[in-house]
């Protein structure tokens, strides 16, 4: 494996473009192709009348069920002893046996490093639920200090990105590493550093320059929906301001509207009010998150498509020399787990301590296991490392 240091540089706050050539992008982006769970509004307009009526209500068109399925019930406390050992027993066996399917990829770990041989890795995370666990409040989904550096040490050997559902500035401002890549807005909002582009013809990115004056390639294929996200945004936070407990956020590209905190009987009201907006806005999308509905244009782009940009443009399309990892724990995640398992290309790892259908191969119980499988990875490369060193003035070859 190779296990070369990388060097991305800083990447900050939106900076302003500097070439504004997008040729064919939207060519190239349309028409949408929807995966996954996601209702478009444009599907309901698009019935005939009498199942239109139908579908108008969020109870019936399948928003409530996705709503209450969307993340996994928080841990009951049982007072009774016996009810507590039945509870856990019953989905403890039901978890083993799903991870028949979906291996640990702790337990993996060899398997995974056997494919890696001669290859470099490539490091893709997602962040809610994978390096921060899930909170009631989306502003303080802080990441450990450990996960932090564990994240910064495998920057240092592999190339790592975050790719995210929040905006690239929010994400970054979490994280806050300069050695990585950032994906915002679900692949919609990708910047890297100019002198990392290696392959490809990249007509769709802006030359530009980040809040330090570096200059950097921007890729924001959705860039003609800012004003429409705002607007929506705008309605949003007014027709929910007097849900209790509901949250609207402008990710610049996309918007989310959290319920977690909502009481579940005003869940059809939410669902209901973000829906008939939608409804005169037949260019964008609803996808389901973690108790969030997340908005965002109907053109052919998620995160499994950013995988795949972020690969070619920073020189890794051939399949032969890397290893891409992606780790995720959302729905929006299972893009990114299709692409790398076409082609057998590379592996996708799920975070859930629920049994669930995925696209990923492996899986990893929580942000934790996260952490320690990055750990694990950090020691093996220094191990690597020194192995190097060592064998070096022999002339052995350590492979
Ligand atoms: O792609 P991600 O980085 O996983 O972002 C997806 C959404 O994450 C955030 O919401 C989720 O995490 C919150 C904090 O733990 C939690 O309160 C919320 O219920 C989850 O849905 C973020 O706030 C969303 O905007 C992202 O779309």
């Amino acid at each position: 494996m190779d296990v070369k240091s990388t060097n991305a540089s800083a990447i900050l706050a939106d900076p302003a473009p500097m070439n504004k050539s997008r040729l064919g992008i939207f060519s190239r982006l349309f028409p949408y192709s929807q995966s996954g769970p996601s209702i478009s509004t444009n599907g309901v307009h698009s019935v005939t009348n009498k199942k239109a009526a139908k579908l108008d209500d969020v109870r019936s068109n399948g928003w409530l069920d996705a709503m209450k399925s969307s993340s996994p019930p928080r841990k009951k406390v049982h007072k009774e002893f016996n009810t507590i050992d039945i509870v856990s027993d019953d989905s403890e066996i039901a978890y083993q046996s799903w991870m028949i399917k979906y291996p640990s990829a702790l337990n993996s770990f060899k398997i995974i490093m056997n494919r890696a041989r001669n290859r470099k890795l490539v490091m893709f995370l997602d962040y809610d639920g994978t390096l921060s666990p899930i909170v009631d409040d989306p502003d303080r989904a802080f990441m450990s200090s450990n996960m932090r550096s564990a994240v910064k040490s495998v920057a240092k050997y592999f190339p790592t990105a975050i790719i995210s559902g929040r905006s690239r500035d929010k994400v970054y401002e979490l994280v806050g590493l300069t050695e990585l890549y950032y994906a915002g807005s679900h692949g919609m909002d990708i910047m890297f550093p100019a002198k990392d582009i290696m392959s490809g013809n990249h007509l769709n990115c802006v030359k530009s320059t980040d809040s330090e004056g570096k200059e950097v390639n921007l890729f924001q294929p959705a860039s003609e929906f800012i004003t429409m996200i705002n607007e929506v945004f705008r309605t949003f936070v007014k027709i929910t301001k007097d849900i209790k407990g509901a949250k609207v956020e402008n990710h610049k590209f996309c918007v989310s509207v959290h319920y977690r905190n909502v009481d579940e009987n005003s869940w059809p009201v939410i669902a209901q009010l973000v829906h008939d907006i939608l409804k005169d806005y037949p260019r964008l999308r609803l996808t389901h998150g973690r108790k969030v509905l997340e908005v965002r244009p109907v053109i052919d782009w998620d995160k499994g498509k950013a995988v795949e940009f972020l690969l070619e443009s920073l020189g890794f399309s051939n399949q032969g020399d890397v290893l891409p990892i992606y780790i995720g724990d959302d729905r929006t995640d299972e893009d990114a787990f299709k692409v790398l398992r076409k082609e057998d290309r590379g592996y996708g790892i799920l975070v859930s301590a629920v049994p669930k259908e995925s696209n990923a191969f492996f899986s990893l119980r929580d942000t934790s296991e996260v952490q320690d499988f990055l750990d694990f990875l950090v020691r093996m490369a220094e191990d690597a490392n020194t192995l190097e060193r060592r064998a070096e003035p022999y002339g052995y070859d350590t492979d």
